[in-house]
This record gives structure tokens, sequence and C-alpha cells, in this order.
């Protein structure tokens, strides 16, 4: 049997105590280690509280070797440790599917993900749109089709969650080159990094899906001892020095609840200067007003 299991957001005691009872029992216990860090735990961390050895997935043991990690399972227990859920925007579906393939059971034991963990900043998740993941720019290349899918989003007034690149076990191009298994130390992507990325492609693409001055919110660390949380328009946030990864944004629909505004205050510097630039904001894509269908006249005498 394949155990995917969910480790939660920070702490080694974040997991389950099906996770942690179906760890214990595993023949071989995987940490997919590329997509996101446990923040207040390491590997050996891990490994004491388990009492069980791991064994480092890095992107190319999972997408390459996938067999490797699967050997066995047909008789023999195999955990998947991922960080949150293991169906949290990362879903590993590669993985279940050749397990199926192979004739392999999986079973899923879930935990708490960045996706249901960011309502913490106070925006309902009924309210959000499509979730969006912003990559490291280098100077030649700088894609932009999240553009496409926030400007969906704000359409229709919704929140978006952006996720934001981690790069670990990356080669410089120099040492690509030379061949050179040489990595370079890993990278989290900061909240001035983001908000500075997201208006150099508003600059670009000019189509105001947003606007310098969007109010936004900071989430860093979330469900770690030094979770934080800062609301503020996003010129504002390419000046934050949001600290320690992990770090996700929120960019804020047209449609805030009162309730919400209301929670967002505990984060904002200036409360009345944060509600303004909420109003502003909320001027885009605003709907024409509702016009009912006008009564056919009944033109017959009789
Ligand atoms: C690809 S997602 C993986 C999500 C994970 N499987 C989960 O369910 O939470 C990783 C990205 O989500 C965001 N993220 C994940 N955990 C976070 C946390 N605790 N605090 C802030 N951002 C987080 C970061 O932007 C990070 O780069």
């Amino acid at each position: 049997m394949l155990y995917l299991i969910g480790l939660g957001l920070s702490y080694e005691s974040d997991i389950t105590v099906r996770g942690l009872e179906t760890v214990k029992k595993c023949k071989r216990v995987y940490l997919e280690a590329y997509t996101s860090i446990l923040m207040a735990a390491d590997q050996a961390s891990l490994e004491k509280f388990y009492g069980r050895e791991i064994i480092l997935a890095d992107r190319e043991l999972v997408e390459i070797g996938s067999d490797d990690i699967l050997a066995g399972a047909e008789e023999d227990d195999i955990a998947f440790l991922v960080v949150g859920d293991p169906f949290g925007a990362t879903t590993h579906t590669d993985l279940v599917i050749r397990a199926r393939e192979l004739g392999i059971k999986v079973e899923t034991i879930h935990n708490a993900s960045v996706m249901n963990a960011v309502g913490a900043c106070g925006l309902q998740l009924y309210q959000f749109g499509q979730t969006i993941s912003l990559v490291f720019f280098t100077d030649s290349w700088k894609p932009d089709s999240f553009y496409n899918k926030i400007m969906e989003n704000r359409k229709i007034g919704l929140h978006t969650l952006i996720l934001l690149d981690i790069k670990v076990k990356e080669q410089s191009i120099e040492n690509m080159a030379r061949g050179r298994l040489i990595y370079e130390p890993p990278r989290y992507m900061d909240i001035a990094t983001a908000a500075s990325q997201l208006i150099e492609i508003e600059d670009i693409r000019k189509e105001q899906a947003y606007t310098e001055n969007t109010p936004c919110v900071a989430v860093s660390r979330l469900g770690s001892p030094t979770q934080a949380f800062k609301a503020a328009t996003l010129k504002e946030l390419t000046e934050y020095d949001s600290g320690e990864p992990l770090h996700t944004l929120v960019m804020l629909g047209r449609q805030v609840h009162d309730l919400e505004l209301e929670y967002l205050y505990q984060f904002v510097q200036d409360k009345a200067k944060f509600k303004a630039f909420v109003e502003q904001d909320q001027e885009f894509f605003k709907p024409p007003p509702y016009v009912p269908p006008v009564e056919e006249l009944d033109l017959d005498d009789d």
C-alpha cells in the first residue's frame, strides 16, 4: 500500500494521529522535499519524532524515479509524506496514477493545507477564485499566464491566492552547461519580490487586471510560531520585509465583505487609508446597475 500522508504546516507534531501510526508501521518513509517546507521542523527532528529513517524525495526522484519509491509497495507499506495536504496545490497525481497502473493500492491521510489555512487572514475561502503560482523572473523569462487568471477572478469580484516560487536543488546555467552537479542554495520568494513582479507585469500588459494601489494581504509562515499578516497595497508591499519563508500573497477582489474588512484592520498601519484603497479598487470591474427586462406590451386589442 502507498500511503500519501499530509504533515500539516509547521511542527513535526502537526501530523495527525492516524498519519503518525501509519508512518511508524511503514517499511520505507519518503519526504517530498521540493514544494514546501515544515517551518518548525527538519529531517532530524522528524526522524526523532517518528522513530523512523526518512528518505528525502527531490523532484527528480518523484517525477523520474517514482518506480523506486513504489518498489515492493504491492506487499509492503510505503509512506510518502507531503508538507500541508497531499492534494493541496501540488497534487502528486502522477505518483497515484503510476501506483494504480502497477496495481498498488493508495490511501491518503489528509491534513491542513495553505489552501484552507489562509482563511486565517480573515478573507472568506468562499470568496476566492482560481489560485495562481508566481515563479521567479529572470532577465529573459517573465511568464505572465497568471495575469489572465487574476483578471478573470477580479472580473467576478473574487480574491486570488498567489503561491510563491520555491527553488531547491537548482543548478546555475554555467554549472549546468559544464555538467557540474553543483546546486545553488534554496530560494524562497518573499513578499516584496512577488509584489514587484506583479507590478512589472501590469506595467507591461496595461490591462488593469489590478493596479499598484490594489489591496493585498501578505501571509507569512502560516501555522508557525512566527506567523505574520500584513494588509497593504501592492506598491506598499514592494517595501515590506516579510522575514523568513514561507510566504503567500492574497490579492483582494471587489466583493470585500464588511466583516472581512473589519478583520483585516488588525493587519494595517492606517485603517482609513486602507479602507479608501479598498473602496477605490472596488470601482474596477463594477458591474453596471441592473436593468430589469422591459415587459412586452400587449398590443392585441381584444
Ligand atoms: C506548492 S505549494 C504546496 C502546498 C502544500 N502542499 C499545502 O498543502 O499546504 C507551496 C507554496 O505555498 C505557500 N505556502 C505553503 N505553506 C505556507 C505557509 N505555511 N505559510 C505561507 N505560505 C505557505 C508558499 O507560497 C509555498 O511556496
